[in-house]
């Protein structure tokens, strides 16, 4: 008897429970949707409905790889100011730009977090703004123009290497550019981070495979996975007995590995006298080694922070740099006329194909200047909504954040993206044509000029500014005038509009995630 009405109470129990949840989760939902709609200090900003009352759809646009586009297509529909998600908002605007990014600087969203290396911070995630200030004090003498060209013979020993490599293939065969200059990429930042030649594009050349540039490749896809499973759902997927599954789960060990083996190897030859530590041209882990946070206790940085902002630096430099390159020569592949132009510029500045000229003779040829200027407009490798949140306060009467006269309470995610600044058909007419002339001051009037400068923001803007932006040029431009100088690039079939039709995670690629180019011998 007892038994059976124990068992009747839990069956009407259960029973209740499932009733309560068909009843209270459609009604939970609909009060939300009403909250964010109707009541919403966000409620009067234009959007989809769709979007405010959920961050599923903005997630399902991230997820299809396409979240630039889908942004910027709203900012067509709704105006310069939309509201992405309950808390999120898209704005396209200088002055409001200026605003957030320069004037108030706004701290970063926790969106960041996913970029973790080694399961601790560096520069790019590091969200309080005072705090990231300590970390940008420690590595930003290394990238001045002044100490990060010191190391023109490191880049253009790696650009020689490629040339050498691309002309044994006599233009036969073609060549998995995002994968070749990811490689090249990888042995420039293992240069300037650690000091240290590492050989990857040798390795590419032999058909050996490179762990380092692997993982630095698998890294920005496990840090998405990492951040959206939680951790002992990531334990058990580590598991799956697949190497190459493996591989990705462990780039992040594998990349701390390469960075910690370096740094401690430098510790030692410091210490041994077989390195001065204020040599001229100084790795950034060795600087790092030097810098002290702390001024009044005079600290150093700890191990694992060092660690972390070098394989930060490692990996902020190697994919968008490899993609804005690959994106260069596919475009210049398929016009004729700007190839041939910059053959002509570049025939005259460096008369012997292998011998690089200094970075301000390349740097004051007009049209490989535009050219660059242009690709980083269409072709900007990190054109994503960069995420900050209003603070607390952002005036003295303590009121909300105003955006063109939208009122934002603290705590709302707010950022624009340079995929649209960098579409603005008024700043940049035909703005989806690559139009290198019109960076050309014989072809634009300088007032223009000075707002299409203005409106191009391929490596952020304000405090948050990439950090790697003149070793990204130096790259870029030792690079691309050596192939263009020693080769005619040809697209293959197989390379087309469809193929490099751009994707986005944060970072850019090819919908068809390759870039295969012929690169044919010129005679000089
Ligand atoms: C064409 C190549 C590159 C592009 C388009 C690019 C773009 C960007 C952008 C847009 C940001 C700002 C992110 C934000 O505000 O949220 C950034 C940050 C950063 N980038 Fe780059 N980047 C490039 C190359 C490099 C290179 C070669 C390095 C080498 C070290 C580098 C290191 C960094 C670092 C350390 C940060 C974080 C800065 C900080 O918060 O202190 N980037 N980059």
């Amino acid at each position: 008897m007892n038994t059976i009405s124990t068992f009747s109470d839990l069956w009407s129990f259960a029973y209740n429970l499932l009733i309560s949840f068909v009843l209270f989760t459609p009604l939970y939902f609909f009060l939300n949707a009403i909250y964010h709609l109707r009541l919403s200090p966000l409620s009067s900003i234009p959007g989809p409905w769709y979007a405010a009352i959920s961050d599923f759809w903005l997630f399902s646009h991230a997820l299809r790889l396409q979240q630039c586009k889908t942004i910027h297509s709203l900012f067509a529909r709704y105006g310069p100011v939309v509201r992405i998600g309950p808390n999120k908002v898209a704005f396209c605007d200088l002055s409001v730009t200026k605003n957030v990014y320069i004037a108030q600087k706004f701290d970063k969203s926790d969106y960041y977090k996913s970029l973790l290396t080694n399961n601790n911070d560096h520069a790019m995630t590091t969200l309080p703004h005072s705090e990231h200030l300590v970390r940008k004090r420690g590595y930003i003498p290394h990238y001045v123009p002044a100490h990060i060209n010191l190391f023109q013979p490191q880049v253009h020993d790696s650009a020689c290497d490629l040339v050498e490599m691309l002309e044994l293939a006599g233009g036969k065969k073609s060549f998995e550019c995002l994968n070749l200059f990811r490689h090249l990429m990888v042995d420039i930042m293992s240069m300037t981070v650690c000091g240290f030649r590492h050989g990857a594009l040798r390795n590419l050349s032999m058909g050996i495979e490179d762990p380092l540039s692997m993982a630095v490749y698998d890294f920005p896809k496990r840090g998405v996975m990492r951040s959206v499973v939680p951790v002992w759902a990531w334990n058990l997927i580590c598991k799956i007995p697949s190497k190459r599954w493996k591989r990705l789960c462990d780039s992040d060990r594998i990349m701390a590995e390469f960075v910690s083996a370096r740094l401690y190897e430098l510790r030692s030859q410091i210490t041994a006298g077989k390195i001065q530590d204020d040599d001229e041209q100084m790795s950034l882990l060795q600087r790092l080694l030097k810098y002290r946070p702390n001024v009044a206790s005079r600290e150093p940085m700890s191990d694992q922070d060092i660690i972390s902002e070098g394989m930060g630096h490692t990996i902020a430099g190697v994919d968008t740099t490899s993609a804005t390159l690959a994106y260069i020569l596919w475009e210049v592949s398929r016009r004729p006329d700007i190839q041939q132009r910059l053959h002509a510029e570049l025939d005259q500045a460096m008369p012997n194909s292998r011998a690089i000229p200094d970075i301000s003779i390349l740097y004051r040829l007009p049209f490989l200047t535009a050219v660059v200027k242009e690709a980083l407009r269409v072709y900007g490798a990190a054109p994503s909504l960069l995420e900050r949140v209003v603070p607390v306060s952002t005036n003295a009467m303590n009121d909300s954040f105003d955006l063109l006269g939208y009122g934002l309470p603290p705590g709302t995610v707010v950022g624009t993206q340079s995929w649209s600044s960098h579409r603005d058909s008024i700043v940049f007419p035909s703005p989806d044509t690559f139009l290198p002339d019109r960076w050309l001051e014989t072809h634009t009037d300088p007032s223009q000029l000075i707002l299409m400068h203005q409106h191009l923001m391929p490596f952020g803007a304000g405090s948050r500014l990439c950090g790697g932006q003149n070793l990204a040029h130096l790259a870029i431009r030792v690079v691309i005038a050596t192939v263009i100088r020693n080769f005619d690039i040809v697209s293959p079939p197989e390379t087309n509009d469809s193929s490099m039709s751009i994707k986005d995670a944060f970072v850019i690629f090819p919908a068809s995630m390759r870039c295969n180019l012929k690169f044919i011998p010129r005679q000089d």
